[in-house]
């Protein structure tokens, strides 16, 4: 039988431990009501939560459980994930902008270093007195350079719009000279041309970088404040006189200029990015799709026997209009326009090879005035395994020839000034060594014959 001390000890401690109890729920209580206010996206969800949530900051709300559908830019993706969503996004937009902006041409303002300030110091004598003056000149201001870089074919990397080169150094004590600014440099692709920008509007060319590291000072820099040291060449002066002057600052438009000796002009997906693959080393993007080729691709074909290799331009798909500028048809006219002869692919398999063909020499015709229709043009038919025998897993690729090859070489033919047709499959390479063989022969001839009339 328990005592009443021991009882009363019990009660006691029950007491105690209810109250405990008590205060723990308390303290829980509040804890909760604290966080829920502060922090309510910690919590498990509720609909009060979502309330108070969604009213601060609705973009950032999200539920604890994520949905069993999810959908894109939905706020109840998770934040990491959505971010992830947008970047991709974002940058998948930005690159196919990229891809559809044709870099030839840019605007950059460059700023060439300041000299740097000459020193005005005095030489320390023993005594502590003040000794002739020892102050050193301040250093050159860096000049902008502009590179020309033969791993380069296009100003797309120059992204940056304002170049700044280094300021020069200040001179110091002790005839100490102040170090020149480092030069800033700018690289090119070869065939770039360099036109200062003046402030009339009007323009002043400055120069074409054609050699690989070819360099062309664009802006120099300022020339260092002359110190108050007494040199050799000068006498030493109580202060300097010859203050440090300013860096040139220019805006300069560059613009590559693409010099070859074929361009390959076509419809989109004619082929010309796969002919240059094949006889080039150039590695262009190919795919059955139109306008693959955004930006002109230069490529150099060497002949199997030592002698002149060809510069060949891949020019981005023609298409109507090109003459009026659709589709960068200006941009692209304009390469087509430096090359010496014109190779015309005709995609066999297109829906109206004849009116295809037709459509680009009117654009030639119309562009500028008219010099692309005298340029001397070799045409080719590609796509010709397309006719071969045996060509049923072309036809299931979806190749159609609307017309036999008889039929489409007369109708050619009868649209073409002259009757010379070649054919070829730039991707099987058949008929291609052939055709590089006759179009370097007649290159030459056209550049002889240009050189004699010049
Ligand atoms: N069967 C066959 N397909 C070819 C031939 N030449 C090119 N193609 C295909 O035609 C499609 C377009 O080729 P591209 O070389 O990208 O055409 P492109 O003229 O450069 O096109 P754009 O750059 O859009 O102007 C690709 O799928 C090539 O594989 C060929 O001789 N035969
Ligand atoms: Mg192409």
């Amino acid at each position: 039988m328990p005592s009443s001390s021991s009882f009363a000890f019990k009660d006691r401690r029950s007491r105690k431990r209810r109250r405990t109890h008590v205060s723990t729920l308390i303290y829980f209580c509040s804890l909760w009501t604290f966080l829920s206010l502060t922090h309510a996206s910690f919590l498990p969800t509720s609909p009060v939560h979502h309330f108070i949530h969604h009213q601060r900051n609705p973009i950032l709300l999200y539920t604890s459980v994520e949905p069993e559908e999810t959908t894109y830019f939905s706020p109840n993706v998770p934040l990491g994930h959505r971010h992830n969503i947008r970047n991709s996004t974002t940058s998948s937009s930005s690159s196919s902008e990229d891809e559809y902006s044709f870099f030839d041409q840019t605007t950059v303002t460059v700023q060439a270093g300041s000299g740097g300030q000459g020193a005005s110091t005095y030489k320390r004598t023993k005594g502590g007195q003040q000794g002739p003056p020892d102050g050193g000149n301040g250093g050159r201001g860096g000049h902008v350079v502009i590179l020309a870089d033969a791993s380069m074919n296009t100003l797309a990397s120059l992204q940056r719009r304002f170049v700044r080169a280094e300021n020069g150094q200040d001179g110091a004590y002790s005839f100490q000279s102040g170090k020149s600014g480092t030069n800033a440099v700018i690289r090119v692709p070869l065939g770039t041309v360099v036109h200062e920008v003046l402030e009339d509007g009007e323009q002043r060319r400055m120069g074409r970088l054609s050699v690989p590291q070819e360099e062309l000072v664009v802006a120099l820099g300022g020339v260092g404040g002359e110190g108050s040291g007494v040199t050799a060449n000068t006498r030493g002066v109580i202060r300097p006189r010859n203050p440090p002057t300013k860096g040139e600052r220019k805006v300069l438009e560059l613009t590559l200029e693409l010099i070859a000796d074929v361009a390959l002009v076509g419809v989109p997906n004619a082929g010309k990015s796969t002919l240059l693959a094949a006889v080039t080393r150039a590695q262009p993007k190919i795919a059955n799709y139109p306008f693959t080729t955004v930006v002109p691709n230069l490529g150099v074909w060497n002949p199997p026997s030592p002698g002149r290799g060809l510069i060949l331009c891949d020019v981005p798909g023609l298409i109507e209009g090109a003459a009026r500028g659709v589709g960068l048809g200006h941009a692209f006219l304009r390469h087509v326009d430096r090359c010496h002869v014109i190779l015309h692919l005709v995609d066999a398999t297109s829906n109206d090879p004849i009116a295809d063909y037709e459509m680009l020499n009117r654009e030639m015709v119309a562009y500028g005035t008219g010099q692309l229709a005298r340029m001397p043009q070799v045409v080719v038919v590609n796509k010709m395994d397309a006719y071969e025998e045996g060509s049923g897993e072309k036809w299931e690729e979806g190749l159609r020839v609307k017309f036999t090859r008889e039929e489409l070489e007369q109708r050619l033919k009868e649209v073409m000034p002259h009757a010379r047709l070649l054919w070829m499959s730039a991707k099987e390479k058949e008929g291609v060594d052939d055709l590089m063989g006759r179009l370097a022969a007649f290159v030459q001839k056209v550049k002889d014959s240009t050189s004699d009339t010049k």
